[in-house]
């Protein structure tokens, strides 16, 4: 071991020495074989390990995890370099054998997987007008009808005082929002099949949301071979739901001249319509499911929202006092509403800031730099956003759920470290319907319930992922 520590080491240092002016990053000794992954045990969630590989090493630190050649990216400054200004170098996505065999053995089908490409600026530009809904269009005022009768209906299933198994209400009711947004389609809550698609995507959201060793050691692929047949099952049957259930015959119906009426329609005029470049429709298919599959990140976000609620009365009180002064008891709150109700929105805003789900990893497309730090063509980028929403350098008490930190002067703000949603040319896509339907959700309940808890169950959120098992939290709900 010492031999192969002096030896990695001589070979680091003699690599400093820059031909094209550029540093190597630093790295620490490796282990033959898994190379640093041992580096990543023992922590909640491994984006702690690169900040405490960041504050030993420097900004900039170079890994090799299994047989995947990484790079840890820390800081403000260092992340914005590969998100934004140089966003064009780094924006590919890992070419891990699980996304691959999670989208029909091509990860180019998935929107968030897939490399950068003409086909996913096409596939994201269409996608704006749906997932960014601008205030006062009709687009954003169906959606605001939507998210409210979605709330009515969730609410009215609560019954006080009783044990409530959040989750699975949530989810249903978000899915529902997604599919009248997106396709015109809403279904029973009682409709079986609809019940089985929306537990269907709440499981490949677990799954996706996961990191594996075997991600980096691809021998260990054989261990996961029964979990991901059954993860095929699962896409294939939300295939089948979304083919019969959802699209109909509306493909070959569709009148291509007329303006679409929503994102289904986007898709279906340009497959049938020749545009430039044209998806091929089993693709659009795969983008579809991908975005009706963001109820299921909005779903398991607000159960966290809740769960982190109980054990904050506080923080409950103050979005009541603020529903009452602004919204009263008459109607209910929209997501109109929000410019005025911010400390309701900040809420959201440290939810999303505690629960630190990581920005998925990019890849170099190109040899390039950050920092002045050489980065090879084909490199995995970790961009360390845990430490830029943890950090005591950058919040007061970070550890604290203070959604005030997000309001000045009565109004929201947004600090620059605060990236929760990645940046640039492949940035989150959902980010608004994020905020409006968790604002209109948490508003509605809040209105007509205080979140209370339940005996034995401990409310500990976990970190790193915005993913939770199927059979968590349950709540007690005390009407107002
Ligand atoms: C609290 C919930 C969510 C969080 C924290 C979150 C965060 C993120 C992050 C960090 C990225 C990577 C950005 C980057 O690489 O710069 C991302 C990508 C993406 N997100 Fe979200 N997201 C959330 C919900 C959603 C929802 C609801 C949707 C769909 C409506 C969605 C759609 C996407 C898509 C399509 C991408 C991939 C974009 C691309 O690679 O071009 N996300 N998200």
């Amino acid at each position: 071991w010492v031999a192969y520590e002096i030896y990695s080491q001589n070979k680091r240092r003699s690599k400093e020495i820059a031909v094209d002016g550029l540093l190597e990053p630093p790295t620490p000794v490796r282990i033959p074989i898994i190379g640093h992954l041992h580096l990543m045990g023992g922590y909640e969630v491994p984006y702690q390990a690169f900040s405490f590989l960041g504050k030993k090493y420097g900004d900039i630190v170079k890994l090799q995890l299994g047989n995947v050649k990484c790079v840890v990216v820390n800081g403000q400054k260092n992340i914005k370099e590969a998100l934004v200004t140089k966003g064009h170098h780094f924006d590919s996505r890992p070419n891990f054998q699980r996304y691959q065999q999670l989208f029909s053995g091509n990860k180019e089908n998935s929107l968030a997987f897939c490399d950068w490409s003409d086909t996913q600026k096409t596939r994201r530009d269409m996608l704006k007008a749906h997932t960014f809904p601008r205030a006062f269009t009709n687009n954003f005022s169906s959606l605001e009808s939507l998210i409210s009768s979605g709330t009515r209906s969730a609410t009215s299933e609560i019954k006080p005082g009783e044990v409530t198994h959040l989750k699975p209400i949530i989810l249903k009711h978000c899915a529902n929002i997604f599919l009248s947004h997106f396709c015109s389609k809403h279904f029973s809550t009682t409709d079986e099949n609809f019940s089985e698609m929306v537990e269907n995507f709440d499981e490949i959201f677990y799954e996706v949301n996961q990191g594996y060793a075997a991600d980096f050691l691809p021998f260990l692929m054989p261990f996961h071979r029964k979990n991901l047949e059954r993860m095929n099952l699962l896409a294939h049957k939300i295939r089948r739901f979304v083919e019969d259930e959802v699209v109909e015959d509306r493909f070959d119906d569709l009148d291509v001249e007329s303006e679409p009426n929503d994102y289904l329609e986007s898709l279906i005029r340009n497959v049938r319509g020749g545009e430039t470049p044209s998806l091929p429709w089993d693709t659009a298919l795969f983008a579809l499911e991908d975005i009706l599959g963001g109820h299921s990140a909005v779903g398991n976000f607000l159960v966290k929202v809740f769960a982190f609620l109980v054990n904050e009365p506080d923080v409950q009180r103050k979005i009541q006092k603020e529903i009452d002064e602004v919204v009263g008891g008459d109607r209910e709150v929209t997501i109109g509403d929000r410019p005025r109700m911010p400390y309701t929105e900040a809420t959201v805003y440290e939810a999303i800031r505690l629960i630190a789900s990581p920005i998925v990893p990019r890849v170099a497309n190109q040899d390039s730099s950050i920092d002045g730090y050489r980065i090879e063509n084909g490199t995995v980028l970790f961009l360390n956003n845990y430490d830029l929403s943890m950090s005591d350098q950058l919040w007061e008490q970070p550890g604290k759920f203070l959604p005030e930190r997000f309001v000045k002067e009565g109004r929201l703000i947004k600090p620059e470290h605060f990236l929760p949603f990645g940046g640039g040319r492949r940035s989150c896509m959902g980010y608004k319907m994020v905020q409006l339907v968790a604002f209109g959700i948490l508003g509605g309940f809040l209105q007509n319930f205080t979140v209370l808890p339940v005996d034995n169950e401990t409310y500990r959120v976990p970190i790193g992922s915005l993913a939770l098992t199927k059979d968590t939290f349950k709540f007690r709900f005390a009407r107002r």
